[in-house]
């Protein structure tokens, strides 16, 4: 389990732009190094706002976005293009403006699919088990890059505080009655999360403020679930000053301009 390291940027803004280079370099090294790059998207405000900065960074070019495996760490249980879809979203901001591989990117199914949640929830774990390698050691691919974003209540990706998701040990599950709308969901679950290289936190306002705080101390992942968002090998909270605003001194953390 490794060490959070907190970066701190100016502003929501600020956040999105340097996240963003953050990633196009990531994923840049990574297909240098073995060829291709994994990378898990997450919905919410900031986490879209991340990858509209990609777009709009010449840089991402120097990405080759069909060798990258695109996943989703939590899905909203609605139609296909549905303006509510994490997936239409990542779309509409970056994926419909560069090279993917269509069979690389992997979507969580919705009831347009003529499948239930859990049976949505079933099939995304079978895509995950079909892409994982044996030196991934799980029933899932250690991602180069998991992303995060994160609610007031400390929840991340469909993960909320004291839900059974929290204590299920499958890969991938159907969330019922989410306090956030809409209230069927799909996601990843703890195990799988943890099972990735590096998970990135990215969080920006007051209003996580709270939570980062807790995220940041000896909180349990039921109650905590941010606490237990961490990579085999390196995890990042990136905020902006305002959701670190709650942070105690000497929490490691690295401020940037
Ligand atoms: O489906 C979702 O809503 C997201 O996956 C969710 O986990 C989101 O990332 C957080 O709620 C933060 O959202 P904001 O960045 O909009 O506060």
């Amino acid at each position: 389990m490794s060490v959070p390291t907190i970066v701190v940027h100016r502003d929501a803004d600020v956040l999105a732009k340097a996240v963003a280079a953050r990633i196009i370099t990531r994923l840049v090294d990574a297909q240098s190094a073995t060829g291709s790059a994994s990378l898990v998207l997450t919905g919410g405000t900031v986490g879209t706002a991340t990858l509209a900065a990609i777009a709009a960074t010449p840089a991402r070019d120097a990405v080759d976005w069909s060798r990258l495996d695109i996943w989703w760490g939590d899905e909203r249980f609605l139609p296909s293009g549905d303006p509510e879809r994490n997936e239409t979203g990542a779309r509409r901001a970056l994926l419909d403006q560069v090279d993917v591989d269509p069979e690389r990117v992997h979507v969580m199914l919705g009831p347009d699919s003529g499948l239930t949640a859990e049976e949505a929830a079933d099939a995304y774990a079978t895509e995950l088990r079909k892409a994982a390698r044996p030196e991934d050691h799980g029933p899932a691919p250690s991602f180069d890059v998991m992303l995060l974003g994160m609610g007031p209540d400390a929840h991340v990706a469909s993960l909320f505080p004291g839900m059974p998701a929290l204590y299920d040990t499958r890969p991938v599950v159907a969330v019922h009655g989410s306090p956030k709308p809409p209230p069927t969901r799909i996601s990843l679950t703890l195990p799988v999360i943890q099972g990735s290289r590096e998970v990135w936190v990215i969080a920006a306002g007051e209003e996580k403020s709270g939570a980062v705080r807790l995220a940041l101390s000896e909180s349990g992942p039921v109650q905590v679930p941010a606490a237990g968002a961490h990579g085999r090998s390196r995890t990042l909270f990136l905020l902006d000053r305002a959701a670190a605003g709650k942070i105690p001194p000497g929490m490691g953390r690295i401020a940037s301009p």
